[in-house]
């Protein structure tokens, strides 16, 4: 007899015998696994007896910079406002951080006992030989000669030697805004000038952003990978707080093409300067010749493998760290200068008095502390937007935070939280107001809370480059434009909450009204 057979389906039912409670079974399942997982960590504090913030499931205390709501900065300022403990705990995500308030506590990390706290809290991605090698994510013994093999480029002396090249930048910057002075989009012009800079002085190559009509293809690939993008800012998440992420998945810190563009752009310079070198003997000791010679440099090489791209780690790193870094510190100053024309003013004052007493804009003239309200209007402009919301460090063998009972254990990340400490009445009264006066007082006497490049052994390494470079663009562009606002120029600053570091939140856009 033949009986109706149904064959059984193919899909696959595990435990109930539908596919859809077996779905929400497993999705309930895994969902409750990832909190478990993510909630491993939530009791580090309270063991520990430390005041702390309790985490939220999963994204710890950062939901809001998770879901691009607000930037790092102000839930640190948040976190850091109400609480009132020299240090506290909080969570990135499931991991637990130690945030220092107390400004002695801070110098005691980052300067007093250094050798405790040598290392920042980032991925070394293990598969990319450029990022690992960067001076910025390397510990230990591997940062320490390699920023004692390239503090060099850094002395007074270089960045006099390299003086000519900024003052000859900033007279093409002065070219560039009188052919076009008007609707001027901030960073795209300021990046112009700082990208211009730091490959003519450290790579000795001319990428041409500062003339007319001229394209540049260098500009345009640091261009287009220099605002983050919300992939970039996940992405940047696992290099911080996912470091088992950016092995698992062989993340790359850094957008391709750019990297790709650059590596052979400094290995065409480095062939070049090789070659100029062996046949005449050719060298101007900036960033590629300290990296030829790092190259030949028997004991380096011994404790230090230097072959293949990681040749191109250093480069690379200031250029990165440089340009970014510089131009928006350049972009906000002169988009402060825009809003508060009586500082602007002053400014030019300080800044006529200077070129009058030196016959012109000179390196003496620069440094010369007569003219300190140029130096107190930049120190504001980094106390208002740090360059990095907050600075990191890794603890490296166990420590008594003194004055204290707590012992940070090894392997223990610290914070530092910039934005907050420059934002705290109590050291900087009125801290939304752009007042470069304020500078007339010592900071840091006792203890630090104000620190736009980092303190200590670790701090940033172009610090003085970077200044001269800002100082250079002011005196050539405020002499000779008044800074003028657009029917676009933003009231008010509003930041992007995406990225690491403060960015404005659209275009910056202004006139150059031409003085002379
Ligand atoms: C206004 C411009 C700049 C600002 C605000 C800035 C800020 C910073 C900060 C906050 C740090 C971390 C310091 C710490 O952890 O204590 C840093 C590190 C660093 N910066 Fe800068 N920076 C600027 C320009 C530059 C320039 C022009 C260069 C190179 C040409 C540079 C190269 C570096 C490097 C290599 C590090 C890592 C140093 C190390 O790990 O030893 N920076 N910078």
């Amino acid at each position: 007899m033949l009986v109706d057979y149904e064959a059984p389906s193919p899909t696959c039912m595990l435990i109930t015998s539908s596919w859809a409670i077996d779905f929400v079974i497993f999705f309930i399942t895994i969902s409750y696994l990832v909190i478990k997982f993510y909630a491993r960590n939530n009791d580090f504090f309270k063991k520990r007896g430390v005041k702390y913030v309790k985490p939220k499931p999963i994204v710890g205390n950062v939901g809001r910079v998770m879901l691009l709501q607000e930037n790092t900065g102000n839930i640190l300022k948040e976190i850091y406002d109400s609480t009132d403990a020299p240090y506290y705990g909080m969570f990135f995500f499931h991991v637990p951080y130690l945030v220092l308030k107390s400004p002695q506590l801070i110098k005691e990390v980052l300067v007093k006992e250094f050798g405790h706290f040598m290392n920042r809290t980032w991925a070394q991605a293990k598969h990319d030989e450029i990022q690992k090698n960067m001076m910025f994510f390397q510990h230990g013994e591997e940062w320490k000669l390699t920023r004692a093999k390239v503090s060099p480029v850094f002395t007074s002396g270089k960045l006099k030697g390299m003086f000519y090249i900024l003052k000859d930048n900033g007279e093409l910057l002065v070219d560039f805004l009188r052919k076009n002075a008007d609707n001027v989009d901030l960073e795209k012009m300021t990046m112009r000038y700082v990208l211009n800079g730091i490959s003519r002085c450290f790579f000795g190559i001319n990428p041409h952003c500062l003339e007319d009509g001229v394209k540049s293809e260098f500009l345009d690939i640091i261009q287009e990978g220099s605002r983050p993008s919300t992939l970039d800012a996940l992405r940047m998440f696992c290099f911080l707080y996912h470091h088992k992420m950016v092995d698992f998945f062989k993340l790359n810190m850094f957008n391709k093409k750019m990297v790709d563009y650059c590596a052979n752009t400094f290995n065409d310079v480095l062939k070049t300067r090789e070659e100029a070198r062996r046949s005449n003997n050719m060298r101007v000791n900036d960033m590629a010749d300290i990296i030829i010679d790092l190259k030949y440099d028997e004991e380096f090489n011994k404790n230090f493998d230097f072959g293949g791209d990681k040749v191109l780690a250093q480069p690379f790193m200031f250029l990165l760290a440089g340009n970014g870094t510089t131009t928006m510190s350049l972009t906000f100053t002169l988009y402060e200068l825009c809003i508060n024309p009586d500082v602007q003013s002053k400014l030019r004052d300080a800044i006529n008095e200077m070129i009058d007493d030196y016959g012109g804009i000179t390196y003496e003239g620069l440094m010369d502390k007569k003219y300190s309200y140029i130096d107190m209007v930049l120190a504001e402009t980094h106390r208002m937007y740090p360059a990095i919301f907050y600075l990191d460090r890794t603890c490296t063998s166990d420590f008594q935070l003194p004055g204290t009972d707590y012992v940070v254990r090894k392997g223990e990340k610290i914070i530092i939280p910039t934005w907050a400490l420059h934002y705290d009445e109590k050291y900087f009264p009125d801290p939304y107001k752009f007042n470069p006066e304020r500078f007339l007082k010592r900071v840091n006497e006792d203890g630090f809370y104000y620190v736009p490049f980092g303190e200590g052994p670790r701090e940033c390494i172009g610090n003085r480059f970077a200044l001269l470079n800002l100082k250079v663009a002011l005196s050539s562009i405020i002499p000779n434009f008044s800074v003028e606002k657009t029917p676009q120029t933003p009231a008010r600053m509003k930041l992007d909450p995406v990225g690491l570091s403060a960015i404005p939140k659209g275009r910056l856009i202004v006139d150059f009204k031409p003085l002379t």
